[in-house]
């Protein structure tokens, strides 16, 4: 941001791609702000997060034919260390990073590790489009608007061992499972629809999610940026140092969060946890920690190996 004027630098390393109509299109949205937009495009990352206040990192490799998760973390690692170094050599050094492309929690684990200039707290993994598909579900289900769904936690990783938390769940300010009392339900449909939802829709249209992503994107900043209604929570995947929940440090791991609308957050601690959370914790956790040892020789840790390599496929397929 600078004075009145919004500055949009957007990194694409294929430049043509992002063309001048995008161009043009962003700026039109200036009509819908009360500053105005500067767009600018270029493929150098320490030019483009010069003095940045926010950057969302969209931009990664999807999975190509025959790629292996292990190599996808590696190809994408690659891309978040360097532009990582970039954060930590130009960006504002309170930036806030959301990061989008896949796979997410690791790519910002990868960031943040690499950009020590930046407080570690400020690395994001976007898990909100989770969160929303969860609260989507739950409204269908209980006949209820989408707005009456409060206080849906995302927990873990964005893959398939994600894990959205019915437990903890408000509908009309009442808990989801006595508003939907059907345990199967919750255990054996919402959960997997929620954590496989990403993979259904690649398979049906054969690309990602783009305008849902795009709004839940904007839903993540808007949560650091204005108060958390009270008893609320929103769903972020943060680094896990000092949780309250008992999670490893040094992943990053989604949970559910509060803001007072400064930008910044703190991981709620009042949820509760039963067995059957606990023991989807404790594997979503597993395949973060597993992850962070694909990717040690990105991060500057010594000695990890990865044994993914060959291991049943947890991510959302991509491209295969
Ligand atoms: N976390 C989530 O909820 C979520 C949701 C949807 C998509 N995604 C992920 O977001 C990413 C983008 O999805 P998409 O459908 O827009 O993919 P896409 O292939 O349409 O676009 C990716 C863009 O990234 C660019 N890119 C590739 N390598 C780059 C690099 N090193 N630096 C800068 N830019 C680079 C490409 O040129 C391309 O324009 C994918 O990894 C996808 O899996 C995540
Ligand atoms: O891009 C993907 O692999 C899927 C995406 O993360 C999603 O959840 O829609």
């Amino acid at each position: 941001m600078a004075g009145d004027q919004l500055l949009l630098t957007a990194l694409d390393v294929l430049c043509c791609r992002l063309s001048y109509d995008v161009q043009n299109e962003v700026k039109d949205l200036t009509r819908t702000w009360k500053k105005t937009i500067k767009v600018s495009i270029g493929i150098d990352p320490a030019e483009i997060f010069s003095g940045a206040d926010w950057a969302l990192m969209v931009g990664a490799k999807p999975r190509g034919p025959g790629m292996e998760r292990a190599d996808l973390l590696n190809q994408n690692g690659e891309i978040f260390q360097q532009q990582g170094r970039a954060l930590n050599e130009s960006a504002d050094p309170n930036c806030k990073i959301i990061v989008v492309g896949n796979p997410c929690n690791t790519n910002a684990l990868i960031a943040m590790e690499n950009a020590p200039r930046i407080p570690r707290r400020n690395f994001h993994a976007l898990t909100r489009l989770d969160e929303n598909r969860a609260k989507c579900q739950l409204a269908l289900k209980a006949g209820k608007f989408y707005t009456s769904v409060s206080r849906v936690a995302i927990w873990g990783n964005h893959s398939t061992t994600q894990v959205p938390d019915f437990l903890n769940a408000k509908i009309g300010g009442l808990p989801a499972m006595n508003v939907i009392r059907d345990d199967k339900w919750f255990k054996d449909e919402f959960t997997p629809r929620v954590a496989q939802r990403g993979g259904a829709l690649i398979k049906k249209w054969g690309k990602s999610s783009a305008a849902s992503t795009a709004v839940s994107v904007a839903d993540a900043i808007r949560s650091l940026v204005v108060p958390t209604p009270a008893g609320d929570c929103f769903s972020t995947a943060v680094c896990s140092d000092g949780n309250p929940y008992g999670v490893k440090d040094g992943l990053i791991f989604s949970f559910p969060c509060r803001s007072k609308g400064d930008g910044d957050y703190e991981i709620c601690d009042d949820f509760i946890l039963d067995d059957w959370l606990r023991q989807k914790l404790a594997a979503t956790e597993d395949e973060l920690s597993k992850e962070r040892d694909c990717v040690s020789h990105l991060i500057g840790v010594m000695g990890g190996s990865c044994d993914i390599r060959g291991a049943e496929d947890t991510s959302v397929p991509g491209e295969m």
